[in-house]
């Protein structure tokens, strides 16, 4: 059978990174997908400014939204104080298995757990199921139409704590209208734009802060 995209990304990560270093990893991504293949990785210029929030943030647990094929968790883990965690959630099978294997290869699948489901079911079991108290660093790289829905959905359960730091991808292109307006309008939470442009490509696209009042 015919080898996916993200399985000729994972194939391009084995061949030209080192085991066990994380920014050949990210680079090597960022080198094929920008050459050969587009995909829909945060890349290296959004991957900064997740870089810089998520390290002013030096959050002890981390919410990913949207794991695809671990680029975002790689670039993370990599800054991760000692001792810190990733959860991501990943809804399809088979880039969750693409993930596995490139945070393995990047020597960071101790830091990183990646919960397979759908955003709200894996949401809905954070506290119980997986011993979640509040969230220190949120990243939503989901579906666009998940983004309000979910952020609700971890106010309402109590997830979030005065200075919980959400930075949500795509506010441009594909687009968040919805959770924009919600966050910007809302007195819960103090949001900053920051501009930049679709992953590899010159469109437009930009990252939100939102970070929770409490
Ligand atoms: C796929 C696509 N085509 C054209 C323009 C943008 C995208 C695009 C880019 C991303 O960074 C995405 N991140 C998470 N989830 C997405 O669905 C997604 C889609
Ligand atoms: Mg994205």
């Amino acid at each position: 059978s015919s080898r996916s995209k993200e399985q000729r990304i994972l194939d391009f990560v084995l061949k030209h990174a080192v085991p066990g270093d994380p920014t050949s990893v990210l680079n090597a991504i960022d080198k094929y997908c920008s050459q050969q293949e587009w995909a829909m990785n945060v890349g290296d210029e959004k991957g900064l400014i997740l870089d810089r929030v998520m390290q002013e943030a030096s959050p002890s647990l981390v919410l990913e939204l949207g794991t695809y094929c671990g680029y975002s968790a790689v670039r993370m883990a990599r800054l991760l104080k000692q001792g810190a965690q990733i959860l991501t959630v990943e809804f399809n099978r088979d880039n969750a298995d693409i993930a596995r294997q490139v945070l393995e290869f990047a020597g960071v699948k101790d830091k990183v757990q990646i919960l397979e489901g759908s955003s709200e079911e894996v949401i809905r079991q954070l506290q119980k199921k997986h011993a979640v108290d509040t969230v220190d660093f949120i990243f939503i790289d989901h579906w666009k139409d998940r983004y309000l829905p979910d952020t609700k959905l971890m106010e309402e359960l109590g997830l979030l704590r005065k200075g919980t730091v959400i930075l949500a991808d795509n506010v441009i292109f594909p687009g968040a209208p919805d959770f924009l307006q919600y966050v910007r309008s809302s007195p819960k939470y103090d949001c900053t734009y920051y501009p930049s442009h679709l992953e590899y490509l010159d469109a437009e696209d930009g990252l939100e802060k939102a970070v929770y009042k409490g």
